[in-house]
């Protein structure tokens, strides 16, 4: 695996998380092997990789949804490995949103706030600053199922970002967003960043959109790392065959087909 530095300027940063030596078997399937990898404070990383080659199965060790059945997970220094997911101050935004139906905009984000005493006083608040954030204050009323994808997919962002996680994962956050919202989304995202200061860890199986926002990415191949650094290092020098068809071929294609989208709306 070959492994770079973040790119000048931010090569100070401090070590966020750490992953050691991370192994994943399930039953007699072993789908992660020796997955060593560190984020740095602030930092955008995106793991990418084709479907099946165990992006979703490193987020669930991170945030401790599942155990690894090797490895361990270091955060600001301390071994989290066998941390509750509630202590572990991270936030996960899925692909499917996962939002209460049942419940407005401002519910939703206000809802985990309830059961926290140092976040509930005042947490209305801060809900709809949260949505404002996000560009959603004149929704806040709305249930679900009346606002848009993007919109929603937003509610779950601020839903997240209440419970002040200092690290944010993001599960394909994009993927069931047309390609306007997927760029609108992208920027907000970044700016959220910029004002929270969160570390992000973001999957994706799209190529483009890991060189458009990340200051590191981590191709993935078969339930190993095949390369992790810079957009501007894996471009000039791909580590391996795979990485030169998987990253540099699609990503040709990608924005081949992303220009002509633009050439159709403008
Ligand atoms: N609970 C489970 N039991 C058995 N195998 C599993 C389980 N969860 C995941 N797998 C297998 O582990 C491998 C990695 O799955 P994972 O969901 O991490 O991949 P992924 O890269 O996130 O894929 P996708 O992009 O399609 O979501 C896959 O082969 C999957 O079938």
């Amino acid at each position: 695996m070959a492994s770079g530095n973040i790119k000048a300027g931010c090569g100070q940063m401090k070590e966020k998380l750490r992953v050691e030596n991370l192994k994943k078997v399930y039953g007699t399937k072993e789908v992660l092997r020796g997955v060593e990898f560190d984020v740095r404070d602030g930092e955008f990383l995106s793991i990418l990789g084709p479907s099946g080659c165990g992006k979703t199965t490193i987020l669930k060790i991170l945030s401790g949804l599942l155990k690894p059945t090797e490895g361990r997970v270091i955060k600001d220094g301390e071994d989290i490995t066998e941390l509750a997911s509630s202590k572990r101050g991270m936030g996960i935004v899925f692909q499917n949103y996962a939002l209460f139906q049942n419940m407005t905009a401002l519910k939703n984000v206000e809802y985990a706030m309830q059961f926290r005493p140092g976040l509930k006083p005042g947490a209305r608040k801060r809900a709809r600053g949260l949505l404002e954030m996000v560009g959603l204050s004149e929704y806040e009323n709305a249930k679900p199922h009346r606002l848009s994808g993007g919109q929603q997919q937003r509610v779950a962002i601020a839903r997240t970002l209440a419970l002040n996680p200092d690290i944010i994962l993001f599960d394909e956050p994009m993927s069931a967003l047309d390609v306007a919202n997927r760029l609108a989304l992208r920027g907000e995202l970044k700016a959220i960043q910029k004002k929270t200061g969160a570390t992000i860890i973001y999957i994706t199986h799209d190529q483009e959109e890991a060189f458009a926002m990340s200051d590191r990415i981590m191709v993935m191949g078969n339930g190993e790392i095949e390369q992790l650094d810079t957009p501007e290092n894996i471009l000039k020098s791909p580590a391996s065959d795979y990485v030169k068809s998987f990253v540099l071929d699609n990503l040709r294609l990608k924005m081949e087909s992303l220009s002509k989208y633009m050439e159709y709306c403008l």
